[in-house]
């Protein structure tokens, strides 16, 4: 049960950190010593031995998604194959079971996670759990425990156990009265969308918490991640992953949006990148905790003549989805991050040209170039 044991300490506390100017005294919020939530621990300590290190022992949840496993391997490469945990509700396959730790979390279950959390001494946690904004506008009550009530979980145990913790958010979390081309980090937010607004609550809350608790909360808008070994969930972007995989099988694409549906994107590696670079950023470097970071912005009939450079013969219809079209229409054509650029030095590899021929280059896709040549 939280419990504020002072109340008008805790708001001159908040008041400051707001920067009111009020000449109250700064206590650092980190020193209030309350935690958010406090269940009796009931969790069964196992014996687990560790070697002592300096690196940071990193649970991901929501891990077999497409984004999850490619982080897991950037992450064991730079602390270890045995500091980073995947976590997830589904059964891994056999390559990913046996490339480094895995172990089941329900972001639901509170004490699972806790004790998971407790038991292999995670230092800092990224929340990948989520539904995205197709599957969400399909199940909303499941996209609003997942996303929300789960959030509030991995909220309270990161704020408890002094995690550090990431939380991704999306260029989803803007709506249709924000500015669109381009979108800053602070602007209006009002997403028509249940994964857009659990995506804003996760960004309120996270910061929140960090200005009331002193939690170590750092958040990314990601645009529509690409990426070549692993499939998306669910999102309005998804067809920009497909192109790439029916121009190789069957050279016909149909997409479920407009052909001039602008959208910010970027490839998985730039994605990843920047995810570990905030992490690793001195806290002084942040003047926010959550930035948009942005790499490239494209329309379907864009990605299809880049992607036909290489797949000449590949011919593209337009189905329309009116669910994803709407989403689409709603969010940011080009993302400003700026911020993050001059606060951690955030800097893109990839352009379209770059993404195209990375993708083809990872899917195989010689033997079709050399049949349309
Ligand atoms: N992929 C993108 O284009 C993109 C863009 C912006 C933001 N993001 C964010 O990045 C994160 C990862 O995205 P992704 O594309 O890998 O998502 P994904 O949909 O591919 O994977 C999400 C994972 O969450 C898991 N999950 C669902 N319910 C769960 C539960 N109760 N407990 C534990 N795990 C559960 C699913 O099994 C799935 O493996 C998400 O938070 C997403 O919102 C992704
Ligand atoms: C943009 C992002 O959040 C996700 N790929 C979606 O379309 O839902």
């Amino acid at each position: 049960m939280p419990i504020v044991k002072n109340v008008s300490r805790a708001v001159n506390q908040l008041l400051q950190s707001s920067g009111c100017g009020c000449g109250i005294s700064v206590v650092p919020v980190r020193r209030i010593g309350i935690s958010p939530r406090q269940v009796a621990s009931d969790a069964s300590f196992h014996s687990v031995s560790f070697s002592r290190s300096d690196h940071p022992r990193v649970l991901i949840t929501g891990g077999l998604g497409q984004l999850g496993v490619g982080l897991a391997k950037l992450l064991r490469k730079r602390f270890g194959k045995n500091n980073v945990i995947l976590s997830d509700i589904r059964k891994p396959a056999d390559n990913v079971f046996y490339s480094g730790p895995f172990i089941y979390s329900d972001i639901l279950d509170y004490k699972n996670l806790r004790e998971i959390v407790v038991n292999n001494r995670i230092t800092w946690l990224f929340h990948y759990s989520a539904l995205l904004s197709a599957v969400g506008e399909a199940n909303v009550p499941l996209a609003r425990a997942v996303n929300i009530t789960g959030l509030h979980n991995v909220l309270d145990i990161a704020a408890e156990h002094n995690l550090r913790l990431f939380v991704p958010s999306t260029i989803g979390a803007f709506g249709p009265t924000s500015p669109r081309d381009p979108t800053p980090d602070l602007c209006i937010q009002r997403p028509r969308t249940i994964y857009g607004v659990s995506k804003v609550h996760a960004e309120l809350m996270g910061e929140y918490y960090h200005y009331r608790y002193g939690l170590d909360f750092r958040c990314l808008r990601y645009p529509g991640i690409i990426s070549a070994d692993s499939q998306p969930g669910g999102g309005t972007t998804d067809y920009a992953v497909q192109i790439f995989h029916d121009a190789i099988k069957t050279g016909k694409f149909q997409c479920n949006l407009k052909p001039d549906t602008r959208l910010p994107m970027m490839y998985i590696d730039d994605c990843l990148k920047a995810t570990l670079e905030v992490m690793e950023a001195p806290a002084e470097a942040l003047s926010m905790r959550t930035y948009n970071i942005s790499a490239m912005s494209f329309s379907p009939e864009e990605l299809a003549q880049e992607v036909q450079k290489h797949v000449p013969e590949l011919q593209v219809t337009y189905s329309v989805d009116a669910v994803r079209q709407a989403i689409a229409d709603s969010w940011p054509m080009n993302f400003d991050d700026s911020n993050a650029r001059r606060d951690w030095g955030w800097k893109h590899d990839y352009d379209l040209p770059e993404l195209v021929t990375t993708m083809f280059s990872f899917l195989g896709s010689d033997s079709r170039i050399a049949q349309a040549s």
